[in-house]
């Protein structure tokens, strides 16, 4: 079966799903596209020369006969009412982070998908896909380095626009730390604190940069992650995990080391696309195999909600400058 996919929001990460089914990935097709900037669907069209029809809005795309299920792939605060639409036509629905722009509108795509009674939804946490966080992932599970007792992370961009504000440090680029902490160790958050070390002199008035995230989690595991996104040297995740009997660090991604002029050196990426590439084509593959099944796996609308409630708290111990407790209501059997 050729699994029929529209998609919604043809920006930066939408164009890059699009090709990647059409042209590295096997068993979907792009079969319809929208996007608010009718010019931007276009465009993507007809760069990668897909059969598909550009639909006025995301809601008839969602109700076409001839698509089969719909990747969300527009802004943010856009999600939660593409994702309800396509609950609502029963279709399956991959939506990129975050599921939903705050917790409320997460918790309506859980009721929403518990009320329908089937797993519709995959939520793009693409970095449990990825080769390096895996190898952390089995360590750990397997007990290589006793319990994890404390996480010293980064997540670094080289620059972001002048749209990006103080709150999306957390909404926007925190949330895959917030999903890959609580999949990596098996565990949910406690307690939340912000702290703004100096600011560097990249920033613009509306964001403070660099920032300081400390969780607690339930099982008492410490963590800071530094969020740095005018770093300028390059795009850089780095997680490193403190157990009992020893230290995981996430690996680089693999690069050349080059021996000229007197210097001995690794490139940095630049770009996030690039960091990830592997791990958006295994998690977007399963996708498409899961809907040829009629069963999806992958992060779930639950996974989508605990980053969102976590993120909520981190928002607001931005301004409050206190500890702020994390308050995660019981999992659902329906997502166990
Ligand atoms: N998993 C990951 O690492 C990444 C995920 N993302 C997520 O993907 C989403 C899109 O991000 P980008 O592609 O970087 O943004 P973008 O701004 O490049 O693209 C978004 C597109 O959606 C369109 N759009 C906005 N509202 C719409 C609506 N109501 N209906 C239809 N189209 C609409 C815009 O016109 C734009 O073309 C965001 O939620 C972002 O957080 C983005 C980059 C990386
Ligand atoms: O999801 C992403 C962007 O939206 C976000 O803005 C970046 O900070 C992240 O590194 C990238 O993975």
């Amino acid at each position: 079966m050729t699994v029929r996919i529209g998609v919604i929001g043809t920006g930066m990460i939408g164009e890059d799903h699009a090709k990647r089914i059409s042209q590295t990935l096997t068993g979907g097709k792009i079969v319809a596209v929208t996007d608010v900037n009718p010019d931007q669907a276009r465009a993507v069209v007809d760069r990668l020369n897909l059969d598909a029809q550009i639909y006025d809005n995301g809601h008839d795309l969602i109700k076409a006969d001839n698509v089969d299920a719909v990747l969300v792939t527009s802004w943010g605060p856009t999600h939660e009412e593409y994702v309800l639409s396509a609950l609502a036509a029963g279709k399956y629905v991959f939506c990129e982070k975050p599921l939903a722009h705050t917790a409320d509108g997460c918790k309506r795509i859980v009721d929403a998908e518990v009320a329908g009674g089937k797993r519709l939804v995959q939520v793009g946490f693409m970095r449990r896909y990825d080769s390096g966080y895996l190898l952390l992932k089995n360590a750990i599970d397997k007990g290589q380095i006793g319990e994890a007792l404390m996480l010293h992370c980064a997540h670094r961009n080289p620059s972001v626009p002048e749209s990006y504000i103080t709150p999306m440090a957390i909404y926007d680029t925190l949330i895959h730390e917030l999903d890959v902490f609580r999949w990596l160790l098996d565990d949910d958050f406690k307690t939340a604190q912000v702290v703004f070390p100096r600011k560097s002199r990249y920033s613009h008035s509306q964001l403070a940069d660099p920032q300081i995230v400390l969780l607690e989690t339930v099982k008492g595991v410490r963590i800071d992650v530094e969020i740095f996104v005018n770093c300028q040297y390059g795009y850089d995740i780095q997680c490193s995990v403190v157990g009992e009997e020893g230290v995981i660090n996430l690996p680089e991604p693999e690069s050349l080391l080059m021996r000229k002029q007197a210097q001995l050196s690794n490139a940095i990426l630049m770009d996030w696309k690039k960091r990830f590439v592997a791990a958006f084509d295994v998690e977007l593959q399963m996708f498409i195999d899961g809907v040829a099944k009629d069963s999806i796996t992958g992060p779930t609308s639950w996974d989508g909600y605990a980053a969102a409630v976590a993120s909520d708290v981190c928002v607001l111990a931005q301004t409050s400058g206190q500890i702020e407790p994390i308050e995660m209501p019981e999992q659902p059997a329906f997502y166990r």
